[in-house]
């Protein structure tokens, strides 16, 4: 997605140990305007899909999540949460994923209330690097019996593997944008196409 590729050479900094910053538009302060374009283009990739839900992990993904669900039928929009809470009860799925900024493990918890056999799921998140969280989140869906129907990533770092393996594992995923590189020295910026 050409809009998201300039937002991200003209306001992203290469940091050391593969981290992107692009926190001025996509995952601290939100570019409302840009979440919905990348909304129309996954509702565009993923045409002609029975989305029933919407499923993604606290934080990042969520406020992109909900403004993609307007382009899916307002599907509900179900985040995965990060850490047991008096708030949550009743039976769950419950999974561990290892956080690539917060460089620890967390539990990742479903209500069984919001997902079920019945459910056709979009997986949506802001960023896939090693591909963790996505796995987390597939997870959940099989302890739910639920189908995946696909995977919409705004910022995949394509060296880091994950998207290829969700690929080889038969994932239909789609990336806005795909970095081949980057290099935190000289602060370039590759893309795949
Ligand atoms: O493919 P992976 O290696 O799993 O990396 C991608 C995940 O890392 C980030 O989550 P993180 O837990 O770092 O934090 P946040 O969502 O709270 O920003 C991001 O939001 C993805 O969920
Ligand atoms: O802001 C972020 N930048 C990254 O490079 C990254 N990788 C996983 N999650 C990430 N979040």
């Amino acid at each position: 997605m050409k809009e998201l590729e300039e937002r991200i050479r003209k306001e992203g900094t290469v940091k050391e140990g593969n981290v992107l910053k692009v926190d001025a538009f996509l995952n601290h302060q939100c570019d409302v305007a840009l979440y919905d374009a990348m909304g129309a283009a996954w509702a565009e990739h993923f045409a002609g899909k029975n989305i029933t839900k919407i499923l993604t992990i606290e934080a990042s993904g969520i406020g992109m999540a909900c403004v993609a669900a307007r382009h899916f039928g307002n599907v509900p929009v179900v985040f995965a949460k990060k850490a047991q809470s008096i708030n949550l009860d009743g039976d769950q799925y419950v999974t561990t994923v290892y956080s690539f900024t917060k460089q620890r493990e967390f539990p990742v918890i479903v209500s069984r209330k919001y997902l079920g056999p019945e459910d056709h799921v979009l997986l949506i998140d802001d960023f896939l690097a090693n591909g963790k969280a996505l796995h987390g989140l597939i997870d959940i869906c099989k302890h739910a019996g639920a189908t995946v129907e696909g995977i919409g990533i705004a910022v995949e770092k394509g060296f880091q593997g994950g998207g290829d393996q969700l690929r080889e594992e038969g994932y239909d995923v789609d990336s806005l944008a795909i970095v081949e590189s980057m290099d935190p020295k000289t602060g370039e910026i590759e893309f795949r196409h």
